[in-house]
């Protein structure tokens, strides 16, 4: 099947809300299932980010990206690869993610063209303004909002930096609040200024992921912008 091209990447980008990454399950039941329910429960962006036991083997993660792409294409969701741009070209994802450490933007673009979107990590105000305005970057995330278990060692800057990049940079570029985010405190991340969100644990530790999924992106939905 054709994939995505630039333009309706962008596009469904613009109208996301919820980006999940997920690990590929390897201890907990059925990559396939799970990803089928987290979608079907209104995730928009899915990623495969699986560090529980160092990373996955090359092969490991293009077979467990293979599982989740056809759960996109079903589900008309995107795609995402984490820091691989040589995967992300394999496996022609919609998403190449990238945090501060990872591949400079410019290198995965050369790699990748243009039609995938990138979006980067940012953890401070400077950052997000940086990531706001660079070349190559189509979304950027903001976070952590709470200190969380799924990233050791990451300090929160916390609500305060989700204020302030929703009230002090340009925000035309989409952005996502991430770290600690679950049903309970997303109302707090909304009102802090969010309108996106990524979640690990959320959804991947829910005993109902397609409900959590509902209720996540029911409580981004009502805004529009
Ligand atoms: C959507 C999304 N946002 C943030 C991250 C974190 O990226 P990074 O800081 O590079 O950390 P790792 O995930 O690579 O450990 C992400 N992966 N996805
Ligand atoms: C992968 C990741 N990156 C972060 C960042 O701030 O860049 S926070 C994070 C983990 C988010 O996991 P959970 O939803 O389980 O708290
Ligand atoms: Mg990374």
């Amino acid at each position: 099947m054709p994939g995505l091209n630039g333009d309706q990447i962008r596009q469904r980008l613009a109208e996301a809300r919820l980006y999940l990454c997920t690990d590929a399950r390897r201890s907990r039941g059925d990559l396939a299932e799970f990803a089928d329910a987290a979608l079907a429960g209104g995730v928009d962006i899915i990623q495969l980010r699986d560090k529980t036991d160092g990373t996955l083997e090359a092969s490991e993660e293009i077979e467990a990206l293979e599982v989740l792409a056809r759960a996109c294409a079903k589900h008309g969701a995107l795609l995402s690869v984490n820091d691989r741009a040589d995967i992300a070209l394999a496996v022609q994802a919609d998403v190449l993610h990238l945090g501060q450490d990872d591949l400079p933007v410019s290198v995965a673009r050369r790699i990748l063209g243009d039609d995938p979107v990138i979006g980067r990590s940012t953890h401070s105000l400077e950052e997000a303004r940086r990531a706001a305005t660079e070349d190559g970057v189509d979304y950027f995330c903001v976070g952590p909002c709470w200190p969380t278990p799924t990233k050791p060692g990451r300090p929160a800057p916390g609500l305060e930096l989700v204020r302030a990049v929703a009230e002090g940079i340009d925000t035309t570029r989409p952005w996502f609040a991430i770290g600690g985010i679950d049903e309970r405190r997303v109302g707090e991340v909304v009102a802090a200024g969010a309108r996106r969100a990524v979640v690990v644990r959320a959804i991947t530790e829910a005993e109902d992921p397609a409900a959590a999924a509902t209720t996540l992106r029911q409580a981004l939905q009502p805004h529009d912008s």
